[in-house]
């Protein structure tokens, strides 16, 4: 007889953080063995294990939460910041840690006397940041390799998540100010942690008791 349990649905983020936080949910007893098969498929399910998920794009997890699409999600806290998702954070899941930083040109300095032209993917989290701070600045939003900006004139500064420190490091660069420490969070769909209470927590603590053992 087919199982009349609902599916939770699970947003994955494409890249370095959806493999990492697939194979935590693998772990809990969420397994969906299709997903390790290579193709382009985007969405898998495991009926049995009653999980749907979907590869989206990281930036997009939130959206997709945010809208009911999927229940759940793991995401970047730069992500939740700069979109200020309308989500629940339920865990830190301690994985995909880096910083949100200001950098410029080795050597150099910020010229409070001049507009500060900053260039970042994360236009939010830098008008925010450079508020509290009363500074005047011109954002330019750019949509990857921030780092070049600097470099060629285009900007004073980048507003950029910097990990091991290394991208600054080969083109000259170095971190001048932290902004927030970054890392990947799970998050739930408000009307669905309501409906969905007891499978949403039941997850969320099996999640996190592998995260404390790991840490
Ligand atoms: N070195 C890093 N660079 C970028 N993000 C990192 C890094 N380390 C950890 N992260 C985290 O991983 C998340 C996903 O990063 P990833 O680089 O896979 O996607 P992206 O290229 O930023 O996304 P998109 O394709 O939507 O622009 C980020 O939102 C951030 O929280
Ligand atoms: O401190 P590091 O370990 O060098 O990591 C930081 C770099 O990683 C990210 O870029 P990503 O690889 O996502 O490429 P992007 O330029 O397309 O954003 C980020 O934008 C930095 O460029």
């Amino acid at each position: 007889m087919k199982s009349l349990r609902k599916m939770i649905n699970i947003a994955l983020p494409k890249g370095r953080l959806g493999e990492k936080a697939y194979g935590v949910f693998e772990e809990i007893g969420y397994g969906c063995p299709s997903i390790r098969e290579t193709n382009r498929k985007l969405i898998f399910e495991n009926e049995e294990n009653g999980v749907r998920y979907f590869w989206v794009k990281p930036s997009d997890v939130a959206v997709y939460v945010e809208r009911g699409v999927a229940d759940v999600g793991v995401v970047g806290k730069d992500i939740l910041l700069e979109q200020a998702s309308d989500v629940y954070e339920l865990l830190d899941l301690g994985m995909g840690k880096c910083r949100m930083a200001v950098a410029g040109k080795k050597g150099g300095r910020i010229d409070t006397d001049c507009t500060l032209r900053v260039a970042t993917k994360f236009p939010n989290i830098a008008r925010e940041y450079y508020r509290k701070q009363s500074l005047e600045i011109e954002i330019i939003e750019l949509h990857g390799s921030i780092e070049i900006a600097p470099i060629l004139g285009m900007s004073d500064v980048i507003v950029d998540i910097v990990e091991t420190g290394t991208t600054l490091l080969e083109n000259d660069l170095e971190p001048w100010e932290d902004i927030v420490s970054i890392s990947a969070r799970l998050i739930a769909n408000k009307a669905s942690y309501k409906f969905l209470n007891a499978p949403i927590r039941q997850m969320c603590e099996k999640m996190n008791e592998v995260i404390t053992k790991k840490s």
